[in-house]
């Protein structure tokens, strides 16, 4: 049977809307009818153990409000071991990014309670009828708030979202034009019901940034920088927000996905999933394999931005999300992105030890988000932007590097 006459049969037969149709190449390949196979066979993304990291708080801590009797040579070994744990974390970070991009984190100091209430509000909020929720619909003007007509790929996702800003808005550049205003501010939209969302999300906000500095801190220490050598990027303001993700069961999953194949275009991801499982990861040989959902883990996987920071020493990985016609899943990805104003290029300290040359050239975030919030609101029908959009080729690098374009 032709590639046209199998398009045909299909759309014959569709229990879906074609806009959730997933190109033939790109859909999954596995049989998905048990949700169970779904995550697939293969669970070898490292789990990482970030007790060293958070005994250190915890002492540091107790250190404080202890009256100093302690020997000071029995400090000193403490201290000593303290450091080459988190000497071994350092290097299991940088091995985790440099080989797979993604990894787990347990032992990672947030409290299983916050995650519950979160849960639990985000199910109640996706069981309100559409109009209810309708009301904090997000816009072109303002994209935080609910939203079910997501496209990754001009594709449609076969899910609902709800974002929000974990300090309470994104600024963005303004389009040129915009009476003349330079930046306009997103703001969140909280729903009347659930009530408890609001409070509930910001505490869980509160909680996983600080581990997603941790971990920042971590992997800067990887690239042989100091702990808070990324810091200032997210001064004064930062672009991080989350999402409440909500895939309903669908009737054709091997035809659809939750979210089709892309790469997360921020610094880093830090998301909590639910034990249904359906995020998969490509492998550097190609295959997709599905991450092991893990009550106590957190799935932390770079981003475009430390791509380019890194010069390409830490890849940022495709994956997508399949669904299934037996069980909804929820997902809370925290996106941590630095500020707006940040002009992201490969790093002059990467550069100088490594006598590198850029494989990138420079590029406004803020412009960047805007650009891409725009193609992941409709089906723009051209490809969206990308980071290699701004490499670099080959014959301008022998050449050296022109004038940055402009965005
Ligand atoms: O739901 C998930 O597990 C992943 C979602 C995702 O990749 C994204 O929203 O960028
Ligand atoms: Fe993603």
């Amino acid at each position: 049977m032709g590639v046209q006459q199998d398009h045909h049969d299909i759309l014959e037969t569709l229990q879906i809307d074609p806009e959730f149709l997933v190109q033939q190449e790109h859909r999954p390949t596995l049989k998905y009818n048990d949700y169970k196979t779904a995550v697939g066979q293969h669970h070898v993304v490292p789990v990482i153990d970030l007790s060293p990291l958070t005994s250190k708080k915890k002492k540091k801590k107790e250190k404080k409000s202890s009256s100093g009797l302690e020997s000071s040579s029995a400090l000193t070994q403490q201290e000593h071991d303290a450091h080459s744990s988190i000497h071994n974390l350092v290097e299991q970070v940088g091995k985790a990014c440099e080989e797979w991009g993604f990894f787990q984190v347990i032992n990672h100091g947030v409290s299983l309670s916050l995650l519950e209430e979160l849960e639990t509000n985000a199910q109640s909020f996706f069981a309100l009828p559409l109009q209810e929720k309708a009301k904090v619909r997000r816009t072109f003007e303002n994209s935080l708030g609910y939203y079910d007509r997501e496209h990754t790929k001009n594709v449609r996702d076969w899910k609902e979202v709800f974002d929000f800003a974990t300090s309470g808005m994104l600024q963005l550049p303004a389009d040129v034009g915009s009476e003349g205003k330079q930046v306009i501010s997103h703001t969140n939209q909280w729903p009347e019901n659930p009530s408890t969302l609001r409070e509930v999300c910001e505490n869980w906000s509160k909680a996983v940034e600080g581990l997603a500095f941790e971990l920042l801190g971590l992997i800067s220490q990887s690239l042989g920088l100091p702990a808070t050598y990324f810091h200032k990027f997210w001064e004064p303001d930062d672009s991080n927000f989350i999402r409440m993700n909500y895939y309903p069961k669908c009737p054709m999953p091997n035809l659809t996905l939750g979210v089709t194949r892309h790469k997360d275009a921020g610094c880093l991801t830090v998301l909590v999933q639910d034990e249904v499982g359906g995020l998969q990861v490509r492998c550097k040989n190609g295959e997709w394999i599905g991450i092991r959902p893990q009550r106590d883990a957190f799935v932390v996987n770079v981003g475009d931005l430390f791509q380019v920071w890194s010069n390409d020493r830490y890849k940022s990985v495709e994956h997508r999300v399949v669904v299934n016609d037996n069980k909804p899943r929820f997902s809370f990805p925290l996106f941590f992105n630095p500020s707006p104003r940040t002009n992201v290029a490969p790093l002059p300290e990467l550069l100088l030890c490594g006598d590198q040359v850029p494989l990138y050239r420079p590029y406004n975030w803020g412009e960047f988000m805007k650009t891409k919030k725009g193609s992941n609101f409709k089906n723009m029908g051209v490809e969206n932007l990308q980071i290699y959009h701004f490499a670099i080729n080959r014959d301008e690098k022998r050449g050296q590097v022109g004038t940055p374009p402009i965005l």
